[in-house]
């Protein structure tokens, strides 16, 4: 197999099935097998069919005939849907019933005012969900509420589904939700519906939400709040003509959406008359199948099954395989002639260009879904890297107190720019300290450069490198304090470096330096040193190297790197904190107290730097841009601070204090604010940042990142960042460090113009490090600051990093 084709088969699968709104057949096992042969995965079927909306509109119309019937006063008991008849229902026990996915009545309304048509809705919902769970259903999609009842609709329909979760145990529920209630296409008028009945003195009862383009990710909000973010709770999201703001396409993509609903109407026409997807929508699926568990798609009224009624017609496999042409993108919906962009249906009209065969095809938008499979964005380093870590949550490293395996390490070193640009810091320091004119702490002219935690001795090779590109000699100590590393160095300093370095196994902070010919000990010019986590001084980088100061020349010495900051943004993850949710009440009472190492990939940013939010009705993605080349990253740019800043070496005068203050005495002052004598309170930070929130959400936590100056010379400066405001500009596609998370116990429900206060604290008590960290949320009315929440105050002290 080619290696093109090796990588096409680690592409995500589409899983697409075939929806119709008002399907004419029972589905039956020979149906599904068909679909199967043209190349669909899953068709859908309704739970109940016409017989049973019939009797329920007769069960109505008798009801309301009887209250006017009836005396003034006189109070009837509500209407009473009898069981399920064979005839209510197409469904069955079979075995592939797993295989469908069932919808519930689309023409009951749950959330009505009006209590006759609530309770005989609820009725209907709780019959279908039933009887599905009995039949062996999977997967259950029920329409979404109806937006117009206001709030208090929305929370009687939440409710149902509340219920529903536990009537169908097994049952996957997906509430289908259109993308943006505002484009929302026109409902048809469906005479048997049931809001149709509702009692005049109930019509525009229950405050009409204001209802704006978050309206119905807000309602969607509610519902998976008041099931508490339940596992088998998710979105089935119907996707429109015209896509929405890139604020609420990335707001969606965050959400537990598991299918996608393409009706008829979100596909366009292109100059060859076929049926295409805007670029928006190629991208907001490529994003969205990129996710650890992807969505399906649903095929929506895009006609019948074709050749169920003809089994001489010939049918053929969708594979994909569609010429560019006509694959070839149409005119967008955003384009300013959206006007003569016709519907499909209009488009049925169009007469194809006379002169060519056209090859007519049985299932069009099947054929333009399996071609988008094909011709996926490629893979970026980081996605080929982590494929399979989306989301997942790590407790972070403590190299400090664990020793690594080998494989931990191996995964490090495949790194295909962090040692990279640790070589060309070396080699620019070197450079500079010969253009400096600076003494070495050798005896022959040499730089001492010492690594220190040195692992396996990937920097070790990168210093020896160094030297060799410049021509500048070294001579290199390798520090290492993991007994099982200090083996493996052995063996490449005589098998690779030719014995040229020396090896000590030590704690760096128990190093008394390079030993002298005559006994004493010497210093070292250079500190190359890796010890940063994702939140920069995590692992603690600032206690060892503090520790390993002495060594250095004090007149000269550098340290690689020289500084590095921590950064954070305020984020909304529904899916991550479901999980904490779970592990908290089985594994860890502590999960919202840990700051998780976590390849992010399904949240969403709530604060967006002003530029980009700005920006965004622009199209982000340029028309004549190539399906592969789409880039998937967050299309809107987060609002990332600075939250501290730690540098190399530091001033004598503090680690002075600092030594003075080690062992308690009077003159060293009365103590640490948190424990122990304060001898490492130098390395206590805190900071309070202010994020403006753009849009309404629910913050969940904190994403951290870190950014790190390795050297800054006559050259410019090194640097690596994961910070995703500037990792691109500074060490695109380094793969070693994942975000960090920190999780907040209780979500924060945030309005749109208002603002996140975030204090977080690095802590320390002479024996261990950790955070503390708070959210604060506030709304200005009226020039006046008015607090709307605030979170606990979380703190990892029991989970800290032991010094
Ligand atoms: C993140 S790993 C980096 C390893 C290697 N430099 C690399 O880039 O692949 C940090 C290393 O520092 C070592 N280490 C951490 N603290 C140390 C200390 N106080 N003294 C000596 N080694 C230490 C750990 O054992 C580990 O091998």
């Amino acid at each position: 197999m080619d290696s093109e084709n090796d990588s096409a088969e680690l592409m995500p699968m589409f899983y697409v099935g075939h929806h119709e709104t008002k399907r004419a057949l029972p589905v039956s096992t020979q149906l599904v097998h068909h679909a199967q042969d043209l190349g669909y995965d899953m068709l859908t079927t309704p739970i109940t069919n016409a017989h049973f909306h019939t009797r329920v509109l007769a069960l109505l119309s008798s009801y309301r005939q009887a209250v006017s019937d009836a005396p003034p006063k006189q109070i009837l008991p509500l209407p009473l849907i009898a069981a399920l008849d064979a005839v209510d229902t197409p469904l069955t026990p079979s075995d592939t019933i797993s295989q469908l996915v069932t919808f519930t009545s689309s023409w009951i309304d749950l959330a009505s005012p009006d209590p006759v048509i609530a309770h005989l809705s609820r009725q209907v919902f709780n019959l279908e969900i039933a009887y599905a769970a009995f039949c062996g259903v999977v997967t259950v999609v029920v329409p979404g509420p109806a937006l117009t009842h206001g709030a208090n609709g929305v929370s009687q329909f939440a409710r149902a589904i509340k219920e529903a979760l536990s009537t169908g145990s097994y049952i996957q529920l997906h509430v289908m939700m259109p993308m943006d209630v505002t484009k929302c296409a026109e409902e048809k008028e469906d005479l048997g519906n049931l809001a149709r009945f509702i009692q005049p003195e109930f019509v525009g009862q229950g405050q009409a939400m204001d209802i704006d383009e978050f309206g119905a990710w807000d309602a969607w909000n509610v519902i998976r709040t008041m099931s508490r973010y339940h596992s088998r709770l998710s979105v089935a999201l119907e996707l429109p003509r015209r896509f929405p703001s890139l604020a609420l396409q990335a707001r969606w993509y965050s959400e537990p959406v598991r299918l996608l609903n393409l009706p008829a109407s979100s596909f366009l026409v292109n100059a060859r008359g076929s049926f295409v997807l805007s670029k928006p929508h190629q991208h907001f699926i490529f994003r969205c199948m990129r996710l650890r568990s992807s969505p399906w798609l649903l095929l929506t009224d895009i006609g019948p099954i074709p050749g169920v009624n003809d089994p001489e017609m010939i049918m053929s496999y969708s594979t994909g395989h569609l010429s560019p042409e006509t694959a070839a993108d149409a005119l967008g919906p955003e384009s300013p002639t959206i006007s003569t962009s016709p519907t499909p249906a209009e488009a049925v009209k169009i007469p194809k260009k006379s002169g060519k065969k056209t090859y007519d095809d049985p299932a069009p938008h099947l054929s333009y879904i399996r071609y988008l499979q094909r011709n996926q964005p490629i893979k970026s380093t980081l996605e080929r890297f982590g494929g399979g870590f989306q989301d997942y949550l790590q407790s972070p490293l403590q190299p400090l107190t664990d020793n690594l395996e080998s494989i931990t390490y191996e995964v490090f070193e495949k790194d295909p720019i962090k040692y990279a640009w640790y070589e060309r810091a070396v080699a620019q320091a070197l450079q500079d300290w010969v253009a400096q004119k600076k003494s070495t702490s050798s005896d022959n002219g040499a730089v001492v450069i010492a690594v220190t935690g040195a692992g396996r001795g990937p920097l070790v090779t990168r210093a020896l490198n160094a030297s060799e590109s410049t021509g500048i000699p070294v001579r290199v100590f390798a520090i290492e304090k993991n007994p099982n590393a200090y083996v493996l160095l052995q063996r490449h300093n005589m098998e690779e470096w030719s014995g040229r370095v020396t090896i000590v196994k030590t704690d760096m902070r128990a190093w008394k330096g390079p030993m002298l010919p005559d006994g004493s000990y010497g210093k070292v010019d250079i500190i190359v040193s890796e010890l940063l986590g994702s939140f920069a001084d995590n692992e603690l980088s600032p206690e060892c190297l503090d520790g390993v100061q002495h060594v250095l020349n004090p007149e000269h010495g550098i340290s690689i790197p020289s500084s590095y900051t921590a950064h954070m943004t305020p984020i909304s993850t529904p899916r991550i904190w479901s999980d904490l949710l779970s592990r908290s009440t089985t594994i860890d009472s502590s999960a919202f107290d840990i700051p998780w190492v976590v390849m992010l990939s399904q949240f969403d940013y709530l604060s967006i730097s002003s530029a980009s939010y700005a920006s965004q009705s622009q199209s982000q993605i340029p028309k004549d841009a190539k399906m592969s080349q789409m880039k998937l990253d967050s299309p809107l740019i987060p609002n990332v601070q600075t939250a501290w800043e730690f540098s190399h070496p530091l001033p004598p005068s503090v680690l002075a204090q600092s030594a003075l203050r080690r062992g308690g005495s009077a003159i060293g002052g009365g103590g640490g604010f948190t424990g122990g004598d304060g001898a490492n309170e130098h390395n206590f930070r805190f900071c309070k940042l202010a994020f403006p929130i753009q849009d309404q959400g629910v913050c969940h936590g904190l994403a951290g990142y870190f950014e790190t100056v390795l050297y800054a010379g006559s050259q410019g400066s090194v640097e690596l960042s994961t910070n995703p405001v500037t990792m691109e500009e500074k060490s695109q596609d380094m793969i070693s460090w994942f975000p960090i998370f920190f999780p907040l116990k209780t979500p924060i429900q945030v309005p749109a113009g208002s603002e996140l206060e975030i204090s977080m604290w690095r802590q320390t008590d002479d024996r261990k490090v950790w955070y503390e960290w708070l959210v604060e949320s506030f709304v200005t009315v009226n020039n006046r600051r008015l607090r709307l929440s605030i979170s606990d105050l979380h703190s990892s002290k029991s989970n800290g990093c032991l010094m």
